[in-house]
């Protein structure tokens, strides 16, 4: 009765504010979770103090990022606070087709764009346990001046306004936990009928 037949990968988005804690709780999920692929963005913003590039971004002038969007090379871009963001397509499309799952870590506009392109999408939104607290992460960071902070945390705001587009709200209030519920999330998104029908003979 079943079958042993490839399917293709899930794609994963996370989106939330800045300083909810993404990219600490990606780390946790992936250590958890070595068989996701995270997508490395490009980005034209400047790298902070203990980022490498090809490991957090692929930090890029702002001509080679539009370059790339003048070549089709991205599945999705936006803009935020002046800089671009984007994510690759080729990479995406090879390593889905592979039947690898595939998570970003991307802003609600570009989101928005993959569940336009990929209506299967799994969206997901980190929300902070109260924008206190949200505040005190990003002040903690350090990694940001002043303005920058308040420019982020106005944007906080409006982001919060697109949860109603996304699957799943998770509130990172202790990693593990965020990461857990994560997880589960997956774990359930790949029980679908619909990613598991290829597994039965004859359907
Ligand atoms: N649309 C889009 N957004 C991205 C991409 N990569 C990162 N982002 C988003 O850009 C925003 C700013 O990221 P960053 O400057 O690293 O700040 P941080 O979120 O405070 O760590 C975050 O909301 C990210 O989710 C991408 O490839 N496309
Ligand atoms: N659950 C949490 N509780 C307390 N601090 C956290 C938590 N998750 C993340 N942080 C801290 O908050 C700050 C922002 O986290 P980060 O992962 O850089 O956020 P993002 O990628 O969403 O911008 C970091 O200093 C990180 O150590």
């Amino acid at each position: 009765m079943v079958q042993k037949k490839k399917q293709r990968g899930q794609l994963i988005v996370l989106s939330g504010p800045s300083g909810v804690g993404k990219s600490t709780v990606i780390s946790e999920l992936l250590s958890e979770r070595k068989d996701i692929y995270f997508s490395v963005s490009f980005t034209t913003r400047q790298p902070r103090v203990g980022e490498a590039d090809g490991v957090n971004y692929n930090f890029v002038t702002r001509e080679q990022f539009e370059e790339m969007i003048a070549r089709d090379e991205l599945l999705e871009y936006a803009e935020y606070v002046h800089n671009y963001y984007g994510t690759s397509l080729r990479v995406i499309q090879e390593k889905l087709a592979a039947g690898i799952d595939v998570l970003l870590d991307i802003e609600v506009q570009g989101a928005a764009k993959v569940r336009e392109k990929c209506p299967e999408a799994i969206l997901i939104f980190i929300i902070p346990p109260s924008f206190e607290e949200l505040s005190r992460r990003l002040h903690r960071r350090a990694t940001d001046a002043e303005d920058v902070i308040q420019g982020r945390l106005c944007k906080a705001k409006e982001e919060c306004k697109q949860i109603p587009q996304y699957d799943y709200l998770v509130v990172n209030d202790t990693v593990s936990e965020a990461a857990g519920e994560i997880i589960s999330i997956l774990t359930a998104e790949s029980c679908r009928t619909r990613n598991r029908i290829n597994l039965v003979e004859g359907v």
